[in-house]
């Protein structure tokens, strides 16, 4: 904890002499710029209203016009067929864009795709695409096996008259998994299960990915030589946008990683257990790059088409429109859900009691939320810009992907479980301030973990529902607090424990969006009793 207890008593009293009844609602506010970040990076924002694949006829030619905005790529396909392949949360919705501005040009096509994502859109009425569900709480199973199988070997069978489209979404890998043999679904399932219980990053378990996959890592490409020309669109849901991991990445060969898939397996202490199937082909594939550096593939275009980047700069804009102040944080926020809630918190009370702290004082704070947090370079004069304007709140804006080690048996996922744990740092902090605060955590792809939240809010104004109540003692709170953050049942809190204490507004439950560019944050700080900077 970077900040004593000392140092929050002795501003709670300054807090407490003001009677801070807000009349915003604070929940619906940051549910609706939310929302907007997600509509923003939806295919049809992304393909259709950005006009970003286009196909012209022209006399008695037709050409595909890609505009990725730093360039304007042509295709010529007269003579083509062309198809679609896709893997991923978002990619039903990217294939009906493509279906909507290609027509008849696009004859034929198979998406591997999450159990219920149909429910939620239609491809069109006559679609030539065939759509398979599979990946059950976001794992590999029989049904995104056989997927897998068929997407080989469709990409397989084309020929130099086929243009093939592949879309690349979030969840991707686990709606494509083609082990290496005699590797069965069950053991690569088990492993990514273990790592990613473990605390793994995205990064280090698509590295371990990759290495085991007869199609991850650009292996998908290889398959595909033939083929005129394969366009690659990939909606990124990684930090930084490596191209070479989203989704592990079938179409793009893999530049050699940070740490070997040995090496990642050794650090989370599963090395030693791996069964023989895996444990012969992690020996052997040492260096992934080896195998696919000697041949160039010259046959394939890649485009991302939305991140992170893009919901957050929608966020911006929406929170102006309530009369907030957006900060933009960062796009990078990782590390384990512990940290990243801790310095959540000490951001908020540092941006609360700023006016009583020294300059040289602010400064060493913030420094210390940056070690956690990664700002993006220009946060500091931002902030502080923010503290000097006249507007009654702040909304600081960031994304990511933060890693809960799941140790108990609950429901939850990263998203509920940062916003339960800021609860109870705000529950025990005990000051009246933070009920000025909120913070909003939810993944952009409508999933937060093994259950159908999204993710959820939290700070002790959550609470406030319930405190009413007689029959709850503080000790009371602290102790549900603590049993559902140690079970990691953070989904049960909010969808029961929360909602029968009347707080059923917290839980941010909208079902499968259709796209994925990872976790929206969202701070927001009322700041109408803060004295301004000058
Ligand atoms: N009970 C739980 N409480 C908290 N976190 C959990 C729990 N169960 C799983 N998780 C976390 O949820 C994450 C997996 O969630 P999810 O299936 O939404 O994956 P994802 O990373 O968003 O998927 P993808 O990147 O493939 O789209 C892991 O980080 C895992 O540690
Ligand atoms: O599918 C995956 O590998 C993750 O969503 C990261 O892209």
């Amino acid at each position: 904890m970077l900040f004593k207890h000392k140092f929050l008593k002795r501003f709670s009293l300054f807090y407490r002499c003001v009677n801070r009844k807000s009349e915003v609602n604070m929940e619906e506010t940051l549910k609706r710029i939310f929302n907007k970040s997600v509509d923003s990076v939806k295919p049809v924002e992304l393909i259709s209203k950005n006009k970003f694949v286009n196909l012209i006829h022209a006399g008695n030619k037709c050409l595909i016009e890609i505009n990725d905005s730093k360039s304007l790529n042509k295709y010529d396909v007269t003579k083509k067929k062309i198809h679609v392949v896709g893997f991923g949360k978002g990619v039903l919705a990217l294939a009906l864009e493509l279906e909507c501005v290609l027509e008849e040009k696009l004859i034929s096509g198979i998406l591997s795709v999450p159990i219920g994502a149909s429910k939620m859109i239609s491809l069109k009425e006559n679609s030539n695409i065939k759509i398979i569900e599979g990946a059950v709480d976001n794992l590999p199973d029989e049904k995104s096996l056989n997927a897998a199988k068929e997407i080989k070997e469709k990409v397989q069978s084309l020929t130099d008259d086929d243009i093939l489209f592949v879309l690349i979404t979030g969840g991707g890998s686990a709606l494509l998994p083609l082990p290496i043999e005699p590797i069965s679904l069950n053991e690569k399932s088990t492993l990514i299960k273990n790592l990613s219980r473990a605390g793994a990053t995205i990064n280090e378990i698509n590295t371990v990915r990759i290495a085991i996959s007869q199609v991850k890592g650009g292996k998908l490409l290889q398959t595909a030589k033939k083929t005129h020309k394969i366009i690659s669109l990939i909606i990124s849901d990684i930090v930084d946008d490596p191209l070479d991991l989203i989704a592990s990445s079938p179409t793009i060969p893999y530049k050699k990683p940070i740490n070997t898939p040995k090496e990642i397996l050794e650090k989370y202490n599963l090395f030693n257990s791996l069964p023989k199937s895996i444990l012969k082909i992690i020996e052997k594939n040492g260096n992934i790059q080896q195998d696919l550096s000697s041949e160039p593939i010259v046959n394939s275009d890649v485009f991302l088409i939305g991140n992170n980047r893009i919901a957050i700069e929608a966020a911006m804009k929406e929170a102006k429109h309530f009369n907030l102040f957006p900060v933009f944080l960062s796009s990078a926020v990782q590390g384990n859900v512990a940290d990243v809630s801790q310095a959540f918190f000490e951001l908020a009370v540092t941006v609360q009691h700023f006016s009583s702290l020294s300059q040289k004082e602010f400064q060493e704070r913030i420094a210390k939320i940056s070690l956690i947090l990664s700002p993006h370079s220009n946060f500091f004069n931002d902030l502080v810009a923010a503290l000097k304007a006249d507007l009654p709140g702040i909304c600081i804006i960031s994304g990511g992907e933060t890693t809960v080690t799941v140790t108990g048996d609950g429901l939850g996922g990263r998203n509920q479980e940062l916003t339960l744990r800021f609860t109870r740092l705000c529950h025990d902090a005990n000051t009246q301030s933070l009920n000025d605060l909120l913070l909003l955590s939810a993944g952009t792809d409508g999933v937060d973990g093994n259950n159908d939240a999204a993710g959820a809010l939290g700070g002790s104004r959550i609470l406030s529902d319930f405190i009413k109540d007689d029959m709850k003692s503080e000790t009371n709170i602290t102790r549900v607090l603590n049993d559902f953050i140690s079970r990691n049942d953070s989904y049960n809190f909010y969808k029961n424990f929360l909602k029968n204490h009347g707080g059923d507004r917290y839980q941010i439950i909208i079902g499968h969006t259709g796209t994925n560019v990872m976790d929206v944050h969202l701070l927001m700080i009322m700041t109408s009793q803060m004295e301004k900077l000058s």
